[in-house]
């Protein structure tokens, strides 16, 4: 073990070195809690491991599950087999939500205007609340009477393999993988963003409220077994607040180019963002594995960059902002902002 987790100077957690890290040294992989491969790229990623077919010269990916008309792709039998480890319930989940997708302008639907709060500057958390308890009183077979965008369906699908996990952790059967530091108390451990990012983006609320209501219909009617995760909207409320924030993007292996899909990695959401990082990341198949960038002396804190450190610091701060909501506060940043107001003086 080379970190402890402890509080940072300025309140947030962090995580500090506890010995001399040589470089290169790995020091930490963690297994995704939930994750989800973007629809538009369903058939040329593995659904289990990430690999992209086109990084195999393949355009896609031909083996494969099919659940109820909705089928998920896997680079080998190995991954196949892993991924139905889970009773085949995250296919049945999966095709549930392409069902209702399918049927939606048969459901009853719900005009957002009567559960979502007034979007205003400042949203309190008692006016968010007040949405979800709403939203959890309408009938389980409604819907948003608007439909859900690309990314709302990829978040739904993020939160199904959320609500999956949670179920198989709470009752794993003999094949099913259990996860070290993914449990669902480790998960609601991690930084609660809600009030936060709906404050800085009160659209978000509706599109959550709407996510909800999708999930909830999808899986209530077609998946027993996952209604005690449903009852109350707490889950997805959760699942949603950790979400954003803390999610990590699924990229190609070589280059970082096109992002493939993105999922929550609960032990690794504790590496603060610096500038000057000293931890660099790397995911290998499903994992994401983290190794020291260079020697790391015993009380140092252990950071990866969320944005790209070539970036001049203004660009770095609003990229940091826009996405993540937080002023960063890096020696890097700090020392360069410093050094322009000298100049101006
Ligand atoms: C993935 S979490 C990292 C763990 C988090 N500090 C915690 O206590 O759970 C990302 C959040 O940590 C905080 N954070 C990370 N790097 C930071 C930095 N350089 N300056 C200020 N806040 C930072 C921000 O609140 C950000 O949204």
């Amino acid at each position: 073990m080379y970190s402890v987790q402890r509080t940072t100077a300025w309140g947030g957690r962090g995580l500090f070195s506890i010995a001399n890290i040589p470089a290169g040294t790995l020091l930490h992989t963690s297994s995704p809690y939930a994750s989800v491969v973007y629809a538009s790229y369903k058939k040329e990623v593995c659904a289990h491991c990430f690999a992209y077919a086109y990084e195999s010269q393949k355009s896609t990916w031909n083996i494969k599950t099919s659940f109820d008309g909705s089928s998920s792709y896997f680079c080998s039998d190995i991954c196949k087999d892993d991924w139905n480890s889970t009773d085949g319930l995250m296919s049945q989940a999966l095709a549930a939500l392409d069902k209702l997708e399918k049927t939606m302008k048969k459901k009853p639907m719900i005009d957002m205007e009567t559960i979502s709060p007034p979007e205003h500057g400042s949203i309190t958390l008692e006016e968010i609340d007040s949405a979800w308890k709403r939203a959890e009183k309408t009938s389980k077979r409604a819907i948003a009477k608007e439909p859900l965008t690309e990314i709302e369906l990829d978040t739904a699908r993020l939160l199904a393999s959320a609500v999956v996990r949670r179920h198989i952790d709470t009752y794993p059967n003999a094949d099913s993988n259990t996860i070290p530091g993914t449990s669902w108390p480790q998960f609601l451990q991690l930084q609660d963003n809600e009030l936060l990012y709906t404050q800085a983006s009160p659209y978000s609320l509706s599109s959550n409220l709407r996510i909800y209501l999708f999930v909830r219909n999808a899986l209530w009617f077609r998946i027993p077994v996952l209604q005690p995760y449903l009852e109350t909207s707490d889950t997805i409320r959760a699942i949603l607040a950790r979400d954003q924030g803390n999610s990590f993007g699924l990229f190609e292996m070589d280059g970082e180019s096109e992002m493939l899909g993105y999922a929550i990695y609960s032990s690794a959401s504790y590496f603060n963002h610096d500038c000057n990082p000293n931890v660099r990341k790397e995911r290998q198949g499903r994992s994401m594995s983290f190794y020291a960038k260079r020697d790391i002396v015993p009380d140092e804190e252990l950071c990866i960059n969320y944005v790209d450190i070539e970036d001049v610091v203004t660009a770095r701060k609003a990229l940091l902002s826009k996405g993540w909501y937080f002023d960063c506060a890096c020696l890097r940043c700090h020392t360069e902002l410093e050094n322009s107001r000298k100049l101006l003086d």
